[in-house]
């Protein structure tokens, strides 16, 4: 899908194919999830039914059969909201459907031997199938990068055009399929049965079929069947009370009453505005699996982010081998060396290719060698061989391992790199601390910007890492971060999002990596990084296609304007049905107490005339407000009293003022034309 293509909001295709859509919404069994609208398809029917009565006792039918038309089309005009926003969705899934591609898989018989490959069709892949995938091939399924490293072109999924690397090990080992390797080979473990694909599970997405009502909109939804029933008994009451003082109301003028009165406006927009809600945070490149993280992300509190990978750019490469007192260069270099044989990180790997272009170091693995690959618990790797041990990792690990306190020379070499904002590693060999190596790593351009933005929202932003204080510290300020948390591992990641939570606080969580799963699921709103690991992307509610971990303030803003549009239509319908009461209220009872004209400010022609222009106006009022439900209510970033005050103001006394002048301009029209006039 491309950033590019935008679906115009009233494309003739998508208009066409929701009008007819909007008929098959009829169909009372699906149409009784909205409690609202299912009533007024009730009473259209209702009234239906008296009119064809009139007309075949060859009495007036007129006013009947015209209110059953508006009442009809009232319905109609709801489902044609919904299947509006939906059809925005389903022109998306198209594009992604093509995509997805039925290709030959290359399927390894032994994943350490590429020669030997049988063909199999993509949509036969299973989990743990071992796959290899050459330059020029499409990735026939999702998986984890096991061997390799190429380059990707991923554009079928993200839109972005420049390819990307994936990599065994690190946090960059997640391929999707139906993306273009563009170099070099990988040799991919399959992670999705067919059918349950990253691609397939987006294009259900966006095509609406795995919707499910939030927990808010099924209380807002109670909310207005409440509404609904009140206003029924009150139209009852009124035919007890009409009887009582010798006025006698039609059928059709009680229904037009009830519909009135009952939110038709917000009930009729409810699930299109939900829908447009999702549809545009898929046009920003992220996709939510439940609306419901949508609207957390509208009320987030605060936003706890991985340091490398995601406000750097994560490339830690090795810069500096640094031996304490005693120790030569060259023989930590071997150390080093020997302390990454086995590490199949990008650390790792880039520790390799340091030592081999600086020290003209290449050494094989031994045979006998025990390797001992890194972890986030231990933050250590390492490998046993020839009787000896080597092992680097974090310093304070290290240090801890070892037991011992180190010289006050290597703590300040130590310092030093952490200053730089680098990571260190401790390197030893047999249990003797031989030096330190620099990784070096980048923040990414305009990130301090974007989080003043998020400030400025009312959202903290905390980073959470693995890497000791001093280099925490360091990024921290240059990303301009509210808080950090240093020397974490994945529990006290998922602890501090529990503290957090456990103080009534949403909060938010960007992370690529293995070891950023379980807060990212345990987080209310889960940011995967698309180029992050499987088990991050399947951990977080949502992922983030660009990679972008500032992409929260757009998410956050998606959310927030969610909210504030379903609050500020339901704020307007309520508004206006109290206005349609007032006009209709007057007409109804005009005959039996004439001095009510005095309530008619309206001067409406004919007490017909007041009816129908208060049912014409209850329906047309829905379509006038499709496009503000489907764009949203604009965001601004002016504080929750704030906005409050303004929408009530705009939306609450707009809601009230609107149906006067539009059932006074309906009634005139209709009195052009004669119409019960
Ligand atoms: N390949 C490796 N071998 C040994 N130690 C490593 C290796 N990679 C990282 N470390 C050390 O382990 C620490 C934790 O690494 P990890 O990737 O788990 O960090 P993290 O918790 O993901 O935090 P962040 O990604 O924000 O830095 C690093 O800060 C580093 O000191
Ligand atoms: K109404
Ligand atoms: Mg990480």
């Amino acid at each position: 899908m491309s950033k590019a293509e935008t679906i115009s909001m009233f494309d003739a295709g998508i208009i066409r194919r929701a009008a007819l859509e909007a008929l098959a919404k009829l169909n009372p069994v699906t149409l009784a999830r909205n409690p609202v609208i299912f009533v007024t398809e009730i009473v259209a029917a209702l009234v239906t039914v008296t009119g064809i009565e009139a007309l075949l006792a060859h009495r007036p039918a007129g006013f009947s059969i015209t209110i059953a038309v508006w009442l009809w089309l009232t319905v109609i005009f709801a489902t044609f909201a919904e299947a509006v926003a939906e059809g925005r969705g389903r022109a998306r899934a198209e594009s992604l459907r093509r995509a997805r591609s039925d290709t030959m898989a290359k399927l390894l018989v032994d994943p350490r031997d590429r020669a030997i490959f049988k063909l199999a069709p993509a949509p036969d892949l299973r989990c743990g199938d071992m796959v290899l995938v050459e330059a020029g091939d499409l990735i026939p399924s999702d998986g984890e990068v096991i061997d390799g490293v190429a380059s990707v072109n991923e554009s079928a999924v993200t839109g972005e055009s420049a390819p990307v690397v994936r990599e065994a090990g690190g946090d960059r080992s997640a391929v999707t399929g139906g993306t273009h390797l563009v170099s070099d080979w990988l040799v991919v473990r399959i992670t999705a049965d067919a059918g349950a694909t990253f691609l397939d599970r987006m294009i259900a997405l966006v095509e609406g079929a795995e919707r499910r009502k939030t927990p808010n909109e099924i209380a807002l939804n109670i909310l207005l069947a409440g509404l609904t029933i009140v206003f029924l008994i009150a139209v009852v009451t009124l035919v007890g009370f009409g009887q009582y003082s010798g006025t006698r109301f039609s059928i059709p003028v009680l229904a037009a009453l009830l519909v009135c009165l009952i939110p038709t406006t917000i009930g009729g927009l409810l699930s299109a505005i939900g829908i447009a809600g999702m549809d545009r945070l898929v046009r920003f490149n992220v996709v939510a699996t439940s609306g419901r993280a949508v609207e957390a992300a509208g009320d987030v509190d605060a936003l706890l982010l991985d340091k490398t990978g995601t406000i750097t750019f994560g490339n830690r490469m090795a810069a500096g081998f640094y031996p304490v007192l005693g120790v030569n260069e060259r023989a930590l270099a071997e150390a080093c060396v020997m302390a990454s044989l086995g590490d199949d990180t990008p650390e790792g790997r880039s520790i390799l290719s340091f030592a081999r272009d600086r020290y003209d170091i290449s050494l094989a693995t031994p045979d006998d060698a025990a390797i001992i690959p890194f972890s986030a618990n231990t933050r250590m790797s390492g490998i046993d061989t020839g009787g000896k041990s080597y092992r680097k990792g974090a310093v304070d690990s290290v240090l801890a391992a070892l037991g011992v306190a180190p010289d006050p020379a290597f703590t300040e070499s130590i310092a030093r790199i952490a200053r730089a904002g680098s990571t260190p590693l401790a390197v030893t060999a047999d249990g003797k601390l031989l030096g330190a190596i620099e990784l070096k790593d980048i923040v990414k351009p305009g990130i301090k910007e974007r989080f003043a933005a998020l400030r400025a929202m009312g959202i903290r932003t905390i980073m959470v890492t693995g890497d000791n204080r001093i280099t925490a510290a360091t990024i921290a300020a240059e990303a301009g971060v509210d808080d950090y948390i240093a020397e974490a591992n994945p529990q006290n990641k998922l602890d501090y999002i529990r503290k957090v939570q456990s103080e009534g606080r949403l909060v938010a969580m960007c992370g690529d990596g293995t070891n950023d799963a379980p807060a990212l699921a345990q987080a209310d709103v889960g940011v995967a990084m698309q180029t992050g690991t499987q088990a991050a992307r399947e951990a977080g509610n949502m992922v983030d296609l660009d990679s972008d971990p500032t992409k929260l303030i757009e998410i956050v803003e998606i959310g927030k304007q969610l909210l504030i549009t379903r609050g500020a239509l339901t704020t307007f319908s309520i508004a206006n049905d109290i206005s349609k009461y007032f006009a209709i209220l007057p007409a109804i009872f005009i005959t039996t107490y004439p001095q009510l004209g005095a309530l008619n400010i309206m001067r409406l022609n004919t007490p017909e005339s007041a009816i129908l222009s208060a049912v014409i106006f209850n329906a047309l009022i829905i379509v006038v407000l499709v496009p503000l439900a489907l764009r949203g209510v604009k965001f601004r970033a002016i504080g929750a009293a704030a906005l409050l005050k303004r929408n009530l103001l705009i939306y609450g006394l707009g809601g009230i003022i609107a149906p006067f002048v539009g059932i006074k301009l309906i009634d005139m029209i209709l009195g052009l034309f004669h119409i019960f006039s």
